[in-house]
């Protein structure tokens, strides 16, 4: 059963896939990758093959592979490693869940299926619970992203009762900008443990706001330290200096979205910040462009977010 003591809480990063040239998953550097959330972010959990991970890309034969390794090489370094396992077919959702388990995960979260749609909270919910009654004993993550998913079922009336659904009920994953959604979700759950997890990095101070207990996102793997910073100044309620370190991340972020930004971009992004190299996505995404790398670049530096630049004179912009 799962255990709520152990609660799922601060950043989680949704890990990328790192890709070889040719399109193979390049395991080699999943190690390396695992050292670095932990030294250089502050970062010690991770959530595996979601919308960063491109999981719903890979086969699942892959998707095995890249859980297994993640779990292996994050062994007494990480707090917690969930697993993905949201699939179109609920039989191959039940595999790597199973799955899941036997490697020793932490946790499962499982999206909405999104070409044939559940479009009833009823119908959801039992696809869920087929999902997580094959991880019995792993803590189940509902992962709610409408944007991408196309179902809108609003996640206030699907957590209403899910606990007599699906007794692994731990928490959300909260990937939309509804906060009338989010804080009902927490206001109408609060007898329980469950976790609320952001997912929209660049507003994650509103969601704390509205009882967030963590935040599970892309720019976590090489904006985690600047948002732990961020976390701590909410923690000692010095909601002003929060707010400068939420202002600051959302300078990146608004210059990157303008430029197009997605799964693509963040592999060269983190390619670029952790000098690990992630590789090219995988069709349907297309590698970034060089110029948006040198752009980004560019306004990492002005922000004082690569912390090997040493432009200390130049960065007009750097955050407190
Ligand atoms: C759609 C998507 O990938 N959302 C991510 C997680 O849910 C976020 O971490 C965003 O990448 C981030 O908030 C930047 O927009
Ligand atoms: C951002 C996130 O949670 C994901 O990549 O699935």
């Amino acid at each position: 059963m799962a255990s709520p003591q152990k609660k799922l809480q601060g950043l989680v990063a949704a890990t990328i896939t790192p890709m070889t040239e040719n399109g193979e998953i390049n395991f080699s550097v999943i190690g390396q990758y695992v050292d670095y959330l932990v030294k250089e972010q502050g970062v010690k959990n991770i959530f595996v093959n979601g919308t960063t991970g491109e999981g719903l890309s890979l086969s699942i034969s892959e998707r095995r592979l890249v859980a297994e390794e993640w779990v292996t090489r994050g062994k007494n370094k990480l707090d917690q490693v969930v697993i993905h396992v949201g699939a179109l077919s609920l039989k191959e959702s039940q595999e790597l869940a199973q799955h899941a388990a036997e490697i020793g995960a932490d946790g499962i979260a499982v999206i909405a299926p999104f070409f044939l749609k559940p479009w009833t909270k009823d119908v959801l919910i039992n696809f869920l619970k087929e999902v997580a009654a094959a991880a019995p004993a792993l803590p189940f993550y509902y992962y709610h992203i409408p944007a991408l998913t196309g179902v809108k079922i609003r996640a206030e009336e699907l957590l209403n009762g899910i606990q007599d659904k699906i007794p692994t009920f731990q928490g959300l994953k909260f990937s939309d900008t509804d906060l009338l959604d989010f804080g009902q979700c927490v206001d109408q759950n609060r007898q329980q443990q469950f976790a609320f997890l952001f997912g929209v990095d660049e507003q994650l101070l509103s969601a704390l706001v509205m009882g967030a207990t963590g935040a599970v996102g892309s720019t976590y793997n090489y904006l985690g330290k600047k948002t732990n910073q961020m976390l701590e100044a909410f923690e000692r309620k010095d909601f002003s200096l929060a707010l400068n370190y939420q202002f600051c991340i959302q300078r990146f972020i608004n210059f990157v979205v303008k430029l197009g930004f997605g799964v693509s971009q963040t592999k060269a992004i983190m390619t670029l910040v952790s000098g690990i190299p992630m590789g090219p996505p995988r069709l349907p995404l297309q590698k970034a462009s060089r110029e948006f790398t040198e752009n980004a670049e560019a306004k990492l530096k002005s922000l004082d977010f690569l912390s090997f630049t040493g432009l200390k004179d130049g960065n007009l912009e750097a955050c407190s």
